[in-house]
């Protein structure tokens, strides 16, 4: 096992245990205030445990018992990366300068640094901005320089909070993609609270809420079978599998789903993927014409609560709307409806 984490912080009431094999990426499931972000301040060392022990590759990185320190390896020699919502980055300096920080701060050579920093801005399609300074970066641009600052340092542990948190929606799923690239080997913690980030990124899920692991086990059998109040809550995506058409994800029903796919080299008729949620999912008696949307004929099955919307199933998808919606189009069982998504809401991977 290569990080071991066994903590609590009672201040925050907070009382975890995680696990993650090398190489393996655990997504930290939960809503708002469960105590995933106090769960990697614990293992990026910007946090205390009142009781407990973490290591990584068999060495403590922290103990305690009792409130007493009994071991502390301060950030900077953790060899652990934590990337924040905010990117963070210095704005002084170039992209490549910023890449290369990591390589220079570990005794690397200039050229040495630069030359990593260009192999890293290559593997997040950034080699052209290699010149510019974060001011001119976008949202999800910097991100992904952030991203790459934080593996070019080569760290025995990556973890990230919220990674697509403050980007828009268009450009979430392009980096999500870069992510499902890049973590393939790196032994990763994501905190979430977007379940397509632990379907896409993660190999196992743990679950938090009120500041304990409630669930955890492999991504698909946490979604597919949830126990939990949180993970029944968000599971229930939209998934689509069928084979890959060079532009698309054509289903067994006749249907193509267009929708973000990054994967090089996949091959025409390779089986493929569509997900995306209900949410993105609006609902419409007649076909929306002209639109560049995908759209989605099916009959009406079933309508459900779901918190303040309506979840409305059909043959083919869940789409969660309004009351006003579901009334004003008078939706009940047997119904023809056309379901419509934007082909930017949906994630396209592999399987
Ligand atoms: N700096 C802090 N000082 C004291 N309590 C805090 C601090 N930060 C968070 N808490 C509390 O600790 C608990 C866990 O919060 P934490 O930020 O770890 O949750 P989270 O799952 O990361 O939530 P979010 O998704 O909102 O970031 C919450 O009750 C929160 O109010």
């Amino acid at each position: 096992m290569t990080f071991t984490l066994t903590a609590t912080v009672p201040s925050r009431g907070v009382d975890v245990t995680l696990d993650v094999p090398e190489g393996r990426t655990l997504a930290l499931l939960g809503p708002n205030g469960a105590g995933k972000s106090t769960a990697l301040g614990l293992a990026a060392g910007t946090l205390r445990p009142h009781d407990g022990e973490i290591t990584l590759d068999g060495r403590v990185l922290a103990g305690a018992r009792a409130g007493r320190t009994t071991t502390w390896v301060p950030a900077h020699r953790r060899q652990v990366a934590l990337l924040a919502q905010d990117p963070m980055l210095f704005p002084h300096l170039t992209v490549r300068d910023n890449v290369a920080f990591g390589p220079r701060a570990q005794g690397r050579s200039r050229r040495g640094a630069g030359t990593a920093a260009d192999r890293w801005l290559d593997a997040i399609g950034l080699a052209h901005l290699a010149e510019r300074r974060p001011a001119g970066l976008s949202g999800g641009q910097a991100q992904r320089v952030a991203i790459a600052r934080a593996l070019a340092a080569a760290p025995r542990l990556l973890l990230l909070d919220e990674p697509m948190a403050a980007l828009d929606v268009d450009v979430t799923p392009a980096l999500r993609q870069t992510l499902q690239h890049l973590l393939d080997d790196q032994t990763t913690v994501v905190a979430t609270h977007d379940v397509l980030d632990a379907l896409l990124l993660a190999d196992e899920v743990a679950v938090v809420d009120g500041g304990r692991v409630v669930e955890r086990g492999p991504t698909a059998e946490i979604l597919s079978r949830p126990r939990s109040a949180f993970a029944a809550s968000v599971a229930g995506l939209n998934l689509l599998s069928g084979t890959w058409t060079g532009d698309g994800v054509s289903t067994a029903s006749g249907a193509v789903v267009h929708g973000y796919a990054s994967h090089p080299g996949v091959a025409v008729g390779a089986p493929m993927t569509a997900v995306f949620r209900p949410a993105a999912v609006s609902l419409h008696l007649r076909d929306p014409h002209g639109s560049p949307r995908n759209t989605f004929r099916g009959t009406v099955r079933s309508v459900e609560p779901r918190g303040d919307l309506l979840r409305v199933r059909t043959d083919q998808l869940a789409a969660d709307v309004t009351p006003q919606a579901v009334a004003e189009l008078a939706l009940v069982p047997g119904r023809t409806v056309i379901g419509t998504v934007k082909a930017a809401e949906v994630d396209v991977y592999p399987g």
